[in-house]
């Protein structure tokens, strides 16, 4: 192959193609699809990635310029990574690029640097610039650059402009005159660790003859050179730790080098964030018959090598994480790898236990709370082969395994599978797609399965998408699930009751701290905030940028806007009535826990919150203390909600269950009942009995209700019935447009041609299918409106939302009209973001 297309790394809407170059001779072995080259791009040189290969055209090559570097041994994306990108791309109305970037480290974002290097010495000592080949004398300054220059060999521009700080015409001149050269080289953001590791250039046996033939001055030499014949078995050592130990000088091993009996040499090491960790090696457990049923259909499907996708749906402790390590054992022994992914805020350092104590260092680990350097190292351990298993928040879906044979997706109904950003990309049916690329197999794991998932499974209507339902109905344990009573808080408030604990969860926490059993406590923060707000007057802190009200912060005493980063000092009196009644508001962890600490006097409470897990390593800090039992309340937002397993928690408060039920927001009750699930699921797990308070303003609302009977089924044909009325997934799909522009007027008058083009559009390919008839194929548009954010970085915001169901293309249709309005757009203010399926209405 002599030609490679490659996709260059600049998201913009003329980027977004292959482009063609020609591999020269000396790269040939290198160029695969998925290589990661440094290309020439007008005047640039960019990062790209080869996308496919093809012999030399027969059209005239001549203007293909050539791939000028490639930039790893080994391709960071492999045919299948491209593949998938470029199906991405379209599902999700993306640039290719963007599919691309999503899937690599950020380490790998590599950006072009300017080195320089001698030139021709001869031909280039004159100055043609006005006609006459004169030769010009170089200065001294010149003499010295290209002095400089030469004894390196190489230098970065940078390097150079820091020796020779006020010579950048002397330096413009010489490149001018030829006698530097410039060229461009992409440099990683982020290099590989090394380290000076000592090890010995003889054998041992020569070594030992050497230490008799010592002379006395060298006695320090002498001292490291049997130390290192100690350490003999364990070499090479690094030579920091010799220093430390021995107390000795680099001067002092360096001589033992100059000798010739040792070398020191930079080797690669691998950070590794759970080196030093002991984890206890865990055992297959025995099989419940629930669990054998469960399992023997998935290895059926693993044994088949086929693509298949099941929906596992297990009660809280009915056993999936065993059935999970399990059939990744299995896919193992078939030489395949797994991927395992679980909600970032559901990976805690107790899950990522459980499967390195099953697999050891087998387990790669990929999340957000990992230093760059470190994630870099747990993907090269997945790329070059060394694990088998990634556990990993959403992008570890694009783990860089070659011979993928499982994907597990916990909690697959979590809303944080969604990526916010572009791509929007949602990693269920990222797996589902790459899974059936490969013939693999794909776990959806869940107590309360996504309604679309569900209803997918239950009808098997959609071709692409139709999982085999397995259920898991029991605990693994043989325990019941909890008992759970609903405390109407209306009802406590009349009777005089205006604590935020009803008196039926205050005796419950009492009846623990008696009997030294721990206890839960969630504040559903989801609708909640902690604003500021003045009582006399009703005044409302707000981001002058975007229409939100600000939110405190204790810690630093200010006030934030979590859309564009603003903040501003917490006033002292009310800006607008000069009243000292303002205080921030809303029922805080913090409130919560000031009110416990007056309730029981002495109790005990670890508070779990984003104020308290922002440092590194301290979520994983709060969990072993209340293991250890140095809590008697674990208190906390939807953090304490998922996967956690504590034998003496007896009982689970909900401070309140319908905060946000009323957000404008069609999942608000699937949310709602999830949540509630999840976290009553936390209480009675092993063989002490469970019990749950849910404190509600709505009790007679059926999430709750249904919540509170552990009754999935029930819940799921209500929560239908609404969607269908309403005409929602999962019996439609969406699209979400949001338009934004400095400019109001204008912004509503783009945002309604937008809507009237797709209308005609549709119209004109014949989509006439109606939504209310429950047509099989229809397409509609609502809006434009004004989003729900409408102002935001100070720019306006509408938005249109199509509900479309059917075969056709709606996708693509979308993204050319908003390509089209945005082409004609005078201005390139105007942005129009597209996000398929959307989770976030807000
Ligand atoms: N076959 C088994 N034999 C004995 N104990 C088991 C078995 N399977 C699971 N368990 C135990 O049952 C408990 C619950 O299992 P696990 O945490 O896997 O449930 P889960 O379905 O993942 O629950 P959740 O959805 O609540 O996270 C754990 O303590 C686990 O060790
Ligand atoms: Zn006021
Ligand atoms: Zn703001």
């Amino acid at each position: 192959m002599e030609m490679a297309r490659v996709i260059v790394d600049v998201p913009s809407k003329d980027t977004d193609r292959p482009f063609d170059y020609l591999i020269p001779e000396e790269l040939r072995p290198w160029v695969e699809v998925g290589s990661r080259v440094g290309v020439p791009f007008g005047h640039r040189t960019l990062q790209g990635f080869v996308v496919s290969l093809h012999p030399r055209p027969e059209m005239d090559t001549a203007k293909m310029k050539p791939i000028q570097e490639v930039l790893d041994v080994m391709p960071p994306l492999s045919p299948e990574l491209i593949e998938l990108g470029e199906w991405m791309k379209e599902r999700y109305a993306c640039r290719y690029i963007s599919a691309l970037q999503s899937m690599l480290p950020t380490a790998l974002k590599g950006k072009a640097e300017r080195y320089i290097s001698l030139g021709d010495p001869e031909a280039s000592s004159m100055d043609e610039s006005d006609g006459l080949f004169a030769i010009l004398p170089e200065s001294e300054l010149e003499r010295d650059i290209l002095g400089f220059v030469g004894q390196r060999g190489e230098v970065s521009l940078q390097q150079l402009t820091r020796a020779f700080p006020d010579a950048a015409a002397a330096i413009k001149a010489l490149i001018g005159r030829g006698k530097l050269r410039e060229h461009q080289q992409i440099k990683d953001k982020l290099q590989k660790k090394t380290m000076k590791a000592v090890e010995l250039a003889v054998s041992s046996e020569e070594a030992r003859l050497s230490l008799a033939s010592f002379p006395t001055k060298a006695q320090r030499q002498k001292e490291v050179l049997q130390y290192i014949l100690e350490m003999e078995d364990f070499l090479p050592i690094s030579q920091k730790e010799l220093l430390q130990t021995l107390g000795v000088s680099a001067g002092t091993v360096k001589g033992l080098a100059d000798k010739g009996l040792i070398t020191i040499e930079d080797i690669e090491v691998f950070r590794d964030p759970y080196r030093g960790r002991h984890f206890t090696p865990s055992e297959p457990l025995a099989l419940t018959l629930e669990q054998q049923a469960v399992y023997r259909s998935i290895v059926r499907k693993l044994d088949e090598r086929e693509h298949g996708v099941f929906l596992l749906h297990g009660v809280t402790g009915s056993g999936k994480t065993e059935i999970y390590l399990q059939t990744i054992q299995r896919c193992m022994d078939q030489d395949r790898q797994a991927i395992v992914l679980v909600p970032e805020i559901a990976l805690t350092p107790q899950m990522v236990e459980r499967f390195k104590a099953r697999f050891g260092d087998r387990v790669a680990v990929m999340h957000s709370r990992l230093s760059d350097g470190e994630r870099y190292d747990e993907w090269r351990k997945i790329r070059e082969g060394r694990a088998s298993v990634v556990v990993g928040a959403r992008s570890a879906v694009f783990a860089p395994f070659d011979r993928l044979g499982l994907i597990i997706m916990d909690e697959e109904h979590e809303s944080s599978y969604k990526q916010e950003e572009t791509p929007k990309y949602h990693a269920r049916d990222v797996a589902v797609h790459r899974a059936s690329m490969t013939g693999a197999a794909v776990i959806l794991g869940s107590a309360t399965p996504s309604l679309e998932s569900y209803h997918a499974a239950k009808s098997q209507s959609q071709d692409d998408f139709a999982p085999q339902l397995l259920e898991m109905p029991s605990r693994a344990l043989g325990n019941k699930l909890p008992e759970v009573h609903v405390v109407d808080m209306r009802e406590e408030l009349r009777e005089g009751n205006r604590s935020m604990f009803s008196r039926s969860l205050h005796t419950a926490i009492s009846s623990r701290l008696e009997r030294g059993e721990q206890t839960v406590l969630l504040l559903n923060r989801r609708g909640y905030s902690t604003f500021v707000m003045c009582r006399s007057c009703g005044y409302v802190a707000g981001c002058p940028e975007c229409d939100i009200s600000l939110t405190y912060h204790q810690k630093s005493n200010n006030l934030r806007c979590h859309y564009c980063g603003y903040a501003e000092q917490a006033p002292e009196v009310c800006p607008d009535c000069g009243s000292e009644h303002i205080r921030y508001f809303g029922t805080g962890t913090q409130r919560v826990e000031e009110e416990l600490a007056k309730l029981f006097p002495g109790i005990r409470v670890i508070r779990m919150d984003v104020d308290t897990t922002t440092e590194k390593g301290s979520h994983e800090k709060l969990l072993k203390q209340f293991r250890d039992k140095k809590g008697d309340v674990l208190l906390g937002t939807q953090m304490v909600a998922k996967g956690l397993d504590f034998p003496d928690v007896t009982l689970v408060g909900v401070i309140t269950a319908d905060s946000a039920l009323n957000l404008p927001d069609f999942r608000a009750a699937e949310k709602t009942f999830q949540l509630l699930t999840q976290v009553a699921g936390r209480a009675g797990r092993h063989h002490l009995p469970g019990e749950v308070v849910i404190q509600s303003y709505t009790p007679e609302h059926y999430s709750i209700i249904h919540a509170s009977s552990h009754d999935y089924l029930s819940f799921v044909k209500d929560e239908l019935k609404h969607r269908k009325a309403l005409h929602y997934p999962p019996y439609c799909r969406l699209i979400l447009v949001t338009l934004s522009h400095e400019q109001l007027p204008l912004l509503v008058r783009t945002a309604e041609n937008f809507a009237a083009t797709i209308k005609y559009e549709s119209d004109r390919r014949g989509w006439f299918g109606s939504l209310d008839r429950f047509d099989a194929s229809a397409l509609d548009i609502l809006g434009p409106v004004a989003s729900p954010i409408p102002r935001l970085k100070n720019r306006y915001r509408f938005q249109c939302m199509i509900k479309w169901r059917g075969t056709m293309d709606a996708v693509s249709l979308v993204r050319s009209v908003a390509e089209k309005l945005q082409d004609s757009a005078r201005d390139s203010k105007l942005q129009i973001s597209i996000d398929v399926d959307p989770q976030m209405l807000m």
